[in-house]
């Protein structure tokens, strides 16, 4: 290959000296390596330069469904509508569990919650309901009825709702007291964010008749989706949840220390978390939750630069990947820290680790884990039950299986319990978390 053209280029050799592979992918199944879940800081919640207005529609239309469905009033764009309605067979039909896998029931201190009436599993449904009202979160000031002041649009919406509608909204909780009108103190205290619409990039929020009772915990069991082809919000679970356990969402923030997160809920919902996090020792908590956070971020999904430089270079340990990953995992299970943006690198990593050293028995495993996190998270498997059932056919299959260097860092990696270690260190205050990330580096060289 004539390499002349890179002449007068700085090529960047930080990395490792030693060659990157390429992936062979041609029919074979691929690990899953995008992050499958939006990160909510990435999703704007203005649409910039928006001119066509918004609209009052009820989704999906009441001659769509049969009498006793319910259906939603919403504030979209127009061309929004469209798109919904374009949607082959919308809407699709969708069953809420049944018997109901929760009970909403009077919580200490938090009025009333979620807790569920049975064990609830990773990935599974708690609750499924269409809501009372979906609306794009900004209400901008031109629009179909460009008299409107913002607040106004909500008022007409409710007026929409029909009458059981209605009550079921104001009967919803109001955290907001006396300082805005009651039905915007509702919609402010109940509206959950469920991401973008089609041909709507920016948040929109949906008020729920019952899954806007769920309470928050940094620690959260629980998450929420949209489903737009039923026009239905989805609660899944992100933890094993024991039957009698109450059912935990979070209102945001979760990647923070504790003292934002708490000003946070103070400000914006009028209390104060008390969840694992928050209330036990909680330098340690922060410690590890930021640890995770700093860990993780400047890796991602789709940077695979580390893992194919490990693949081919026998100075590096056989379990480099897998222990870096499992600390992190480790982390993430004990401070029940299940968070969108770190999940998916490191569950994509230890399956390809153990895929590369022909580990099968842990590549399904991981990867069968994995897809029960992105049914909770995306509403479907993102590619892993294939890899779960078949680690054998994935392209990282085997790939380091003649470069084995023999060494280990870990003796077993069952009993890995770095992170006790790490945090025994009894270190509060500033510094901490760099006394943390350096003995890490030293006990594990090679981590990030
Ligand atoms: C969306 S509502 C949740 C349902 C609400 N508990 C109810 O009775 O309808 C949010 C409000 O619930 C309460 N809340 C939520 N999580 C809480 C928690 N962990 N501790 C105390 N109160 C909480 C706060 O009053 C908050 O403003």
């Amino acid at each position: 290959m004539n390499r002349g053209f890179l002449r007068g280029k700085q090529l960047d050799t930080s990395i490792t000296s030693v060659p990157l592979i390429d992936i062979p992918r041609e029919g074979k199944i691929q690990i899953p390596s995008e992050s499958i879940v939006p990160d909510p800081d990435s999703i704007p919640t203005t649409f910039p330069n928006d001119r066509e207005g918004l609209l009052f529609v009820t989704l999906p239309p009441r001659d769509a469904v049969g009498p006793n469905e319910p259906v939603t009033e919403c504030i979209l764009r127009p061309s929004v509508k469209e798109k919904i309605l374009a949607i082959p067979g919308f809407p699709h039909p969708f069953s809420p569990p049944d018997p109901p896998r929760y009970q909403i029931k009077p919580i200490p201190g938090a009025g009333l919650g979620m807790v569920a009436t049975v064990d609830i599993d990773v990935g599974e449904d708690i609750a499924i309901e269409r809501p009372l009202t979906v609306t794009t979160q900004a209400i901008p000031g031109v629009a179909t009825v460009p008299c409107l002041h913002p607040r106004e649009f909500y008022r007409v919406l409710l007026e929409r709702l029909d009458e059981k509608s209605y009550e079921e909204l104001f009967a919803l909780h109001n955290c907001k007291g006396n300082t805005r009108p009651e039905f915007m103190g509702i919609i402010d205290t109940n509206g959950i964010g469920i991401g973008t619409l089609p041909g709507y990039p920016a948040a929109c929020a949906a008020v729920c008749k019952v899954i806007s009772r769920a309470n928050h915990s940094c620690c959260s069991n629980a998450v929420w989706r949209f489903h737009v082809e039923s026009f239905t919000v989805h609660l899944r679970a992100i933890l094993p949840i024991k039957k009698g356990e109450e059912i935990f969402v979070s209102y945001g923030y979760k990647e923070r220390t504790r003292a934002r997160r708490q000003k946070y809920l103070l400000e914006r919902y009028k209390f104060r978390c008390t969840c694992f996090a928050c209330a036990s020792n909680t330098i340690d908590r922060d410690q590890a939750r930021m640890m995770a956070v700093i860990a993780t971020h400047p890796k991602k999904c789709e940077d695979d630069s580390t893992l194919r430089s490990w693949v081919t270079d026998r100075t590096k340990a056989d379990d480099l990947i897998i222990a870096e990953a499992r600390v992190m995992i480790n982390i993430m299970e004990d401070e029940k820290f299940c968070y969108s943006s770190l999940w998916p690198v490191w569950y994509q990593r230890i399956v390809k680790a153990y895929c590369a050293l022909e580990d099968e028995e842990n590549a399904r495993k991981w990867a069968q884990k994995a897809a029960k996190l992105a049914r909770a998270w995306a509403l479907h498997d993102g590619g892993w039950d294939a890899v779960a059932k078949n680690p054998r056919m994935t392209d990282w299959w085997g790939l380091r299986a003649n470069t084995r260097s023999g060494i280990r860092m870990v003796g077993d990696l069952d009993d890995l319990n770095v992170r006790r270690d790490l945090l025994n260190t009894n270190r509060a205050g500033p510094g901490a978390l760099e006394h943390i990330a350096t003995s890490m580096k030293a006990k594990y060289p090679g981590l990030g």
